[in-house]
């Protein structure tokens, strides 16, 4: 099977996007996401991302992620921002020229993407979750403290150290912690372990963020489902959220990334998480399967 594509990242975080509404992708497993996403193999990508018929009414798009480990996810916040570019530049939406927004489905809901006008998007994530057993993570027993409006988990690590961490769920599931220097952090060891701690039962995303003033964040994410990231988008957001509701932090907020910088607000509970950040186009291609 012959199937197009573009290559695409947000920040650094990169992604194989097919228009899957004139590909029949239908066919496709997850050892086909893996096979595509794997970088020495394949095209080589964090995650790939379909562009699909909506089912709900009202909807522009469908919009349906893989990691590159196969694995179905709910939701990917760098790239929403290269959705959006990916169907203004293929000339799949008539909004765009209007009004330059699109409501597209996800997996957990809804979202609303707008082009601006420098070529950088604004994605309405939605409101954050705070309800451990929605992430889902299993925090029975485990002790906690409260820090302002947030409540810090105390994790053990099998080395024996302790890590606080915040759970926020943006879509998907995000485990924060504070680090003094993000350079310095064991991102790559600790990440992996947190990943698949029994807490979460369907594993999660891991946050590390040094605060640099109450308007700018350095962040690194190990991902679920695809390691560490030169940025990821609902891992910002879920960062940014934990900030604010421990009091570090006051919105808007600069977060710079490996790959590249966002800038993320949020007015609170309740409330939409607001990120905007960069979409770019890397190459064309096609490929046989
Ligand atoms: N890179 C993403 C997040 C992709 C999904 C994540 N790895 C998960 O498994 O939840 C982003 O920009 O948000």
């Amino acid at each position: 099977m012959e199937l197009k594509f573009t290559k695409m990242h947000g920040a650094g975080n990169d992604f194989i996007v097919f228009n899957a509404i004139e590909q029949d992708l239908s066919a496709l497993t997850a050892d086909d996401w893996r096979a595509l996403g794997n970088r020495q193999f394949g095209i080589g990508a964090d995650q790939i991302l379909l562009v699909e018929k909506p089912t709900i009414a009202g909807m522009d798009f469908k919009y349906t992620i893989y990691n590159n480990d196969g694995s179905l996810v709910e939701n990917c916040g760098n790239g929403a921002r290269c959705f959006v570019k990916y169907v203004y530049d293929q000339g799949l939406t008539q909004h765009l020229a209007n009004t330059r927004e699109v409501a597209v489905q996800i997996a957990t809901g809804t979202m609303v993407l707008k082009l601006n006008d420098d070529g950088s998007v604004t994605v309405n994530m939605g409101a954050p979750g705070f309800v451990a057993a929605d992430l889902p993570a299993v925090v029975d027993g485990l002790p906690t403290r409260a820090q302002a409006e947030d409540t810090l988990y105390e994790v053990q690590l099998t080395h024996g150290e302790r890590r606080d961490i915040s759970l926020v769920s943006m879509g998907n599931p995000h485990a924060v912690q504070i680090v003094t220097d993000v350079d310095a952090a064991p991102v790559l060891t600790e990440g992996a372990e947190l990943e698949v701690h029994p807490m979460f039962p369907r594993r999660v995303n891991v946050g590390f963020m040094q605060v640099m003033n109450p308007h700018h964040i350095k962040v690194r994410i190990f991902e679920r489902g695809a390691g560490e990231t030169l940025a990821c988008g609902t891992g910002a957001c879920a960062a940014v959220v934990a900030g604010i509701r421990r009091g570090v932090l006051t919105s808007p907020v600069r977060v710079s990334a490996r790959g590249g910088e966002l800038s993320i607000a949020w007015a609170g509970t309740g409330e939409p998480v607001l990120m905007s950040g960069p979409a770019v186009t890397v190459f064309d291609g096609q490929i046989t399967i």
